[in-house]
């Protein structure tokens, strides 16, 4: 079976005997493959991508559990890969969703869609995303050449924000019973901690392909960032893009005051989301660092902290701005 860019994945039986072994949690319609957790309905696609999902030398992965950053991580990506004028990545993302025009692969159920659609935009920037863990790239991610770029964020601002996007989901859900599935890490895509500090890891053995990025940083400095994303995938700003500010540009264009205020992005939807549907503004709430100090409990901080400590001190690995 082949599962890539311009293939169809069908449903196999031998993926289907797969899942039916997997532990199951029905309660949040979740099972657990290698460690992690993934909503059932979307778990042949993510095996199928495992074995088979094709990747070129020049493909560019944006990688990120939910609610860290992804959308926006998206629009600057595209902004830096389309960019010969402002209006070369202005209009586009004035006109559609980031994750429309930069899908991520494990959402594209073509299982329902014979022909699943493909952003016009990735024929000419190979742009990909995905939630998936690192363990479950396929081989054809890990030996090509193709770029990778994740993003992470505290732990504690990634939970506050996933429960007030499953509330705006509809799903009626209160932060402690949010807070004890994130905790635990029962969550789809989770155990959070364990799918940083993979990319993390990975990101220290191969540098050149794996830019390991956080929030707190981006929003520090984000012209910064926009230059090193260009330098990372090979596009680096030439003396006359510095001269025109290219980069602060981008940066300003894609910042969450401006994104969060285009029309696509305040009132555009619901539209499928995985096993979901959503309004296009459940992705821009506030956009800021240290929201959790407003929502969490001390016993909760205290929680995460303590499982933050336990899981990654031994890495060497910490949340948060880098300076
Ligand atoms: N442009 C920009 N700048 C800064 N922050 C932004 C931006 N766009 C979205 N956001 C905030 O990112 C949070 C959503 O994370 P994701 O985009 O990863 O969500 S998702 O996984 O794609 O559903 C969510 O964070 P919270 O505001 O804390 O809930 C969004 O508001």
């Amino acid at each position: 079976m082949a599962c890539n860019q311009h293939e169809e994945v069908t449903t196999d039986k031998s993926f289907q005997q797969i899942i039916s072994t997997l532990p199951v949690n029905l309660d949040d319609g979740v099972c657990k493959y290698k460690g992690f957790w993934f909503p059932i309905r979307l778990m042949e696609r993510i095996l199928s991508l495992e074995e088979s999902f094709k990747c070129k030398e020049t493909d560019v992965l944006i990688c990120g559990f939910t609610k860290t950053g992804t959308t926006w991580l998206k629009s600057l990506c595209f902004a830096i890969s389309t960019r010969t004028n402002f209006d070369a990545f202005t209009t586009p993302l004035r006109s559609y969703l980031c994750h429309d025009i930069i899908p991520f692969i494990e959402f594209q159920t073509n299982q329902e869609e014979k022909n699943p659609k493909k952003s016009p935009y990735q024929e000419q920037f190979p742009l990909f995303s995905t939630h998936l863990p690192f363990c479950l790239l396929s081989e054809s991610v890990k030996s090509s050449g193709c770029k990778i770029i994740y993003i992470c964020r505290d732990p504690k601002d990634t939970l506050v924000s996933l429960w007030h996007f499953v509330n705006r989901l509809g799903n009626d859900q209160t932060l402690d019973s949010v807070f004890k599935c994130f905790s635990e890490g029962n969550n789809g895509w989770g155990p959070y901690w364990e799918h940083v500090l993979e990319y993390w890891k990975a990101s220290i053995e191969m540098p050149e392909k794996i830019l390991f990025l956080k929030y707190e940083d981006l929003k520090n400095d984000t012209v910064f960032y926009v230059r090193r994303i260009a330098e990372f995938i090979g596009k680096p700003f030439s003396n006359k893009e510095e001269e025109e500010g290219m980069a602060e540009k981008i940066a300003k264009f894609c910042r969450f005051e401006s994104m969060s205020n285009l029309e696509v992005n305040k009132s555009k939807g619901p539209r499928p989301h995985g096993p979901f549907e959503v309004n296009n503004n459940a992705f821009f709430r506030k956009g800021i660092v240290g929201d959790w100090r407003n929502a969490l409990t001390a016993e909760m901080i205290e929680k995460i902290d303590e499982i933050t400590e336990k899981k990654m001190s031994v890495s060497g690995f910490k949340f948060g701005a880098s300076v």
